[in-house]
């Protein structure tokens, strides 16, 4: 058993247990009452390139590192997510293995004026109502945990409600699934969710097979300005940033950092092509 398939396993019973609190035809009404949700394609470029969007993360804890920092505040760390320029947050809401909760997910939601991802690992529609109820722009749709039938409806719902989705891959035959769906958001995640480990290199393998016009993130693992610059060589149109920023005791500023060497390679990589 892989570590996603365990995951998935602990998900798909907490989602059990709050059905039977919540019914699928309550947490309809609810998402359907819920403020319209905001543009995420726009607010990551619309897969223009030329900068570097900063998707930041409110991250507690994760399988491979364990618990990360202590946010007694979701609130005010995406407040200062925002204040330094991040174009989207991101929320974890998996309990078991990320500490999360759509608690959180509403915490942050009520406190920022930027498109909001539910980050969890959707395995039933029940989750994308869910998301638009608590009032996620957003959703992450990982490839390697759904078939291509529950991809496509994903997605659809998706777009239905007025989301976007983060279609999640990290393997040349993920891409493919994920284009061939028509997702118009791709994540490539360097983190291999079935053994945790980290290859920065997968996403440069990976991003050239991404339609143009597609934004392409670049997930997991980023560091510093120089992993910043490196993905955007290779086109990544935004990155997506938890333990760096959480661990931080200036996060605002990483973000404003990040953002800025970002620009300045999308600069140096269009200044190479035209020379
Ligand atoms: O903390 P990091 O290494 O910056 O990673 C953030 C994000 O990419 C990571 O949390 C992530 C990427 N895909 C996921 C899927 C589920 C849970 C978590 C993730």
């Amino acid at each position: 058993m892989t570590v996603l398939d365990d995951i998935i396993g602990g998900v798909r019973e907490d989602l059990a247990e709050r059905r039977r609190h919540v019914s699928l035809e309550q947490i309809r009404q609810d998402a359907l009452a819920a403020p319209a949700p905001l543009d995420a394609f726009a607010a990551l470029g619309g897969g223009l390139g030329g900068e570097v969007a900063v998707i930041a993360e409110v991250k507690r804890s994760s399988p491979s590192k364990g618990a990360l920092a202590d946010i007694a505040d979701p609130a005010a760390l995406a407040a200062s997510y925002e204040r330094g320029g991040a174009a989207v947050i991101s929320v974890l809401t998996e309990a078991r293995r990320f500490g999360g909760s759509l608690a959180d997910l509403a915490a942050v939601r009520a406190a920022v004026g930027l498109p909001v991802l539910r980050k969890d690992f959707t395995v039933d529609e029940y989750q994308i109502w869910e998301a638009r109820a608590h009032g996620a722009d957003v959703v992450l749709l990982i490839v390697a945990a759904l078939g291509d039938d529950d991809l496509r409806s994903f997605l659809d719902l998706t777009h239905e409600l007025g989301m976007n989705a983060i279609v999640e891959t990290h393997t040349e035959g993920e891409v493919r699934r994920a284009v061939a769906a028509e997702a118009s958001i791709i994540g490539v995640n360097v983190r291999n969710l079935k053994t945790l480990e980290i290859d920065r290199r997968v996403f440069a393998g990976l991003a050239h097979l991404v339609p143009a016009g597609t934004v392409v993130i670049a997930e997991s693992g980023v560091r510093d300005v120089d992993d910043v610059a490196g993905y955007a060589a290779s086109g990544a149109n935004a990155v997506l940033v938890g333990e760096a920023l959480v661990r931080h005791a200036d996060p605002s500023a990483t973000i404003t950092e990040f953002t800025a060497a970002g620009r300045a390679a999308w600069q140096a990589a269009g200044v190479a092509a035209n020379s």
